[in-house]
């Protein structure tokens, strides 16, 4: 390939963050100025995320499945860091005037922050309803959304925000209609690294895979300190927010990359993918292997 150099990668090195309070609790008890290359954390929404990933402007940074599953070969995923859900997810939310089994025709806005939900909610329309209905791709706001189209899916905070008021739609919660027809988990995002950037700097995708790691199960063993930020940020009670860091699922093991697997499966089926996506995950060996 040649032309790989170190200042390809300008240092601070960025590392991603989503801007919605879903992964707070992996940031939480993480101080980039703790590594031992010069790092700062870049924190937006999902689908600018991506696209940094993809057009390579980040090299380390959560993003959407699916952004990942549509150039898997070119990243590693850190060990054991997802957003996921074991049953309902609390933040990837359909609103809709009629139930998700009668949504047969007519047209659904989809958030433009989103890219491995929009198309979650395409594969259970289709695979399990047998619907295709037209999709519009729009800003998040619901109001918006719901003049134009019959439905609209929203996700993290501006789900969290929509769900608050009492606008007497219909909420559907996309992680447990997946959990309902699958028995499987989903995964909505991961950590990708990419793979010449992790050949450049392997001890550093190490390390910062460890401090993430650690600063999660801090975390999951204190929710107090995430709690209290969600609150001052978005308001609702301590319970509320408890009880969605509780329904989040922050590893990636067997059976969260099943469910994904699953996943990156139909969306292949349906032609959303163009390839069969293999995940690769970055482990302590890479780095011994990078080095030799
Ligand atoms: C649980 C969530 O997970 C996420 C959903 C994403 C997506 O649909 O592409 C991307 C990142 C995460 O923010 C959420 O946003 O509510």
């Amino acid at each position: 390939m040649g032309g790989i150099t170190v200042s390809e990668f300008e240092l601070p090195i960025k590392i991603g963050k989503i801007e919605y309070t879903n992964d707070w609790p992996i940031y939480q008890n993480f101080d980039p100025a703790q590594l031992s290359v010069p790092a700062v954390i870049h924190s937006d929404l999902p689908a600018n995320l991506n696209r940094g990933l993809l057009e390579d402007r980040l090299f380390v940074t959560p993003v959407s499945s699916f952004a990942y599953g549509t150039r898997s070969d070119d990243f590693w995923l850190l060990p054991d860091l997802s957003v996921s859900a074991q049953n309902a997810v609390g933040s990837i939310l359909l609103f809709s005037r009629k139930p998700v089994a009668e949504l047969g025709s007519g047209t659904i806005a989809l958030t433009n922050t989103s890219a491995t939900s929009i198309n979650l909610l395409k594969i259970i329309l289709d695979k399990r309803y047998g619907h295709q209905p037209e999709y519009v791709s729009m800003d998040p706001q619901l109001d918006e959304m719901m003049e134009r189209c019959d439905a609209a899916l929203l996700i993290g905070d501006h789900a969290i925000a929509a769900a608050q008021r009492d606008t007497g739609y219909i909420i559907t919660d996309l992680g447990l209609e997946w959990k309902e027809w699958t028995g499987l988990s989903m995964t909505f995002a991961v950590w990708a690294v990419n793979k010449r950037f992790a050949a450049v700097y392997p001890e550093l995708v190490t390390e910062i895979g460890e401090q993430l790691r650690i600063s999660k199960q801090r975390s999951v063993a204190d929710l107090d300190p995430v709690i209290h930020e969600a609150r001052q940020k978005m308001g609702g009670s301590h319970e509320y927010w408890e009880h969605y860091f509780r329904q989040l699922w922050y590893d990636f093991g067997d059976k969260e990359q099943q469910g994904l697997a699953l996943y990156f499966q139909y969306a292949y089926e349906l032609g959303l993918l163009d390839h069969k996506v293999n995940m690769e995950l970055w482990t302590d060996n890479m780095m011994t292997r990078v080095n030799e």
